[in-house]
């Protein structure tokens, strides 16, 4: 694997679920792989799981691991071609991609989209940029599009908690938030389970006017009324995202959306899954979070097992 920015095919995922289960197995199997490669992991917004799992991850592999808050510690960077420099940037990527190629053998960046400029958010412009300036493998901490860490780590928890022979049934379910939030991770676990199509059966609800991009949204099934939907669900992914249609705003929404126990009287047997960080009470109550079905924790635990399956496969092709 030379980046990992997206959903790989379903051949691929298969492996790397393979990996990070032999991982979470034997943590340190593979502990020399990495031997005399450093990582460099760059921050534009704030992160706890996918900084510390990433981290360990790469450890557990041999490699160093070196952190930098971008945000807050470093230049502040210029992707634009051709700018006059004479604003609040200071260093452009032009410049800084040669110099973290030649620090790093991998380079991971979480930049979240702005929520205001669409057309921009879409380019995923730090990601292709540090691409196309540093010369080495991009991992993607979380893009203004996608967030594919998160998402292998959720196939790895579903494909765990699957009752064997059976096809789950699989449903993404907005919730409500107290502000506009990125569609990265329903775009992500959206695109990551319309390559799995053959092993789950997705269903996406959401109120009216927070449709996701046509491109994401794929084939899986839509459906408006939240209670429909939850119906015999074995896995049911709460999180909050803000309208794509209307970029980053939040239309009125008439019913409440928030999953509670009540809320899965049809859905006895369902695993409630969550990224992280989740408001409670908000999003998901205390009820459900606190309970037995909540697989929140071991979605977390993954996230290990899944970067370190994910650089295992970039240093093999290194
Ligand atoms: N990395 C996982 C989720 C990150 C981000 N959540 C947040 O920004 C939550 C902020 C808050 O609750 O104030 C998101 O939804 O994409
Ligand atoms: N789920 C997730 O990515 O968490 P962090 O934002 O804490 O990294």
């Amino acid at each position: 694997m030379k980046h990992f920015i997206a959903a790989p095919d379903a051949s691929e995922i298969d492996r790397l679920i393979s990996s990070a289960l032999y991982y979470k197995q034997s943590p340190r199997a593979d502990k020399l792989l990495g031997e005399g490669k450093r990582i460099g992991m760059l921050f534009m917004n704030p992160s706890l799981r996918t900084r510390l799992s990433t981290q360990i991850a790469a450890q557990n592999l041999g490699m160093d691991a070196i952190v930098l808050n971008l945000d807050k510690d470093g230049w502040k960077m210029e992707t634009g071609d051709g700018v006059v420099m004479n604003g609040s940037t200071v260093e452009h990527i032009k410049d800084a991609g040669p110099v973290l190629g030649s620090y790093f053998d991998i380079i991971c960046v979480r930049s979240f989209p702005s929520l205001t400029d669409k057309e921009e958010d879409e380019k995923d412009t730090m990601i292709r940029s540090l691409i196309r300036h540093t010369g080495k493998p991009v991992i993607s901490l979380e893009s203004t599009t996608l967030h594919p860490l998160q998402s292998l780590a959720d196939a790895i928890s579903i494909r765990e908690k699957s009752v064997p022979g059976r096809k789950p049934k699989v449903v993404l379910s907005w919730a409500p938030h107290i502000k506009p939030l990125p569609q990265c991770v329903p775009n992500s676990f959206a695109q990551w389970m319309n390559v799995l199509h053959r092993d789950v059966d997705f269903v996406i609800t959401h109120p009216e006017g927070y449709e996701l991009a046509p491109e994401y949204q794929g084939n899986a099934t839509l459906v408006y009324d939240q209670q429909e939907a939850l119906a015999d669900a074995d896995f049911v992914y709460v999180k909050n995202w803000s309208s794509y249609n209307d970029y980053g705003a939040m239309p009125a929404v008439q019913s409440d959306w928030q999953l509670r126990a009540s809320s899965l009287a049809h859905a006895p047997a369902a695993h409630i899954m969550h990224c992280l960080p989740v408001r409670r009470n908000v999003e998901l109550s205390d009820e459900l979070l606190d309970s037995p079905r909540s697989i929140v924790p071991l979605q977390a635990a993954n996230r290990v097992w899944a970067a370190q399956a994910v650089i295992a496969s970039i240093l093999k092709s290194l």
